[in-house]
């Protein structure tokens, strides 16, 4: 029997999108566990690399992280990794008025999970990104930047999109897709 994998993160939504997006037929038990990880600083990949090493530190077992960015074409890849920064200071809106006097709104939402099976090992790291543009805020206000970002295709933000939509599509969705087939794989090896 595999160890259960721990879901460590503060955010409780990214939580509630994990477990529509998995599903009961995910081949590993997830648990969570909320803890404030420290906001390293690196691109991408290395944020999501020392977030999961001090997670699986801390834990002492599998764990799982994910980190978030948004990156602006127009302003080479910013605010990326450090979007929850700009989003409490600057707000939706703030967001939004970043863009004004570029004519490229286009932006990348990036979701990049790491999993380590213990603290000796190296993380895995799984990417998702989903295409689109920064636009005026619409749409219910319950998860940071939703508002401001339309995928590409699309008339509605992803606020303005059913959940059960934006977990079709969204930037976690394709991260998770990745995730999934790693451990389906991996059970066939096993089996
Ligand atoms: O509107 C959205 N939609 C999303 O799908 C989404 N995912 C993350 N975020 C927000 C949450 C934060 O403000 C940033 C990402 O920062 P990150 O460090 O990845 O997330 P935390 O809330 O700190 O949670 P962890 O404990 O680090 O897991 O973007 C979204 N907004
Ligand atoms: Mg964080």
């Amino acid at each position: 029997m595999s160890k259960p994998i721990t879901f460590v993160t503060g955010n409780a939504k990214k939580l509630e999108e994990l477990v529509a997006i998995l599903g009961p037929s995910f081949p590993r038990t997830i648990v969570s566990k909320k803890i404030d990880l420290p906001e390293l600083q690196g691109d991408i990949d290395e944020i999501a690399i020392k977030k999961c090493k001090e997670a699986a530190r801390q834990v002492n077992g599998p764990v799982l992280v994910e980190d978030t960015s948004l990156c602006f074409n127009a302003l080479e890849g910013l605010p990326g990794p450090y979007i929850k920064w700009f989003l409490e200071k600057l707000q939706p809106e703030g967001l939004y008025r970043l863009l004004h006097g570029w004519e490229d709104k286009s932006a990348q939402a990036v979701c990049t999970f790491g999993y380590c099976d213990s603290a000796d090992a190296e993380p895995l790291i799984f990417k998702g990104i989903t295409e689109g543009v920064i636009v005026e805020p619409r749409g219910p206000r319950d998860f940071g930047w939703d508002p401001v970002f339309q995928p590409k295709g699309y008339d509605k933000t992803y606020a303005e999109l059913p959940k059960s939509e934006k977990n079709t599509i969204s930037h976690r969705y394709r991260a998770l897709a990745l995730l999934q087939q790693h451990f389906e794989k991996q059970d066939k090896l096993i089996n």
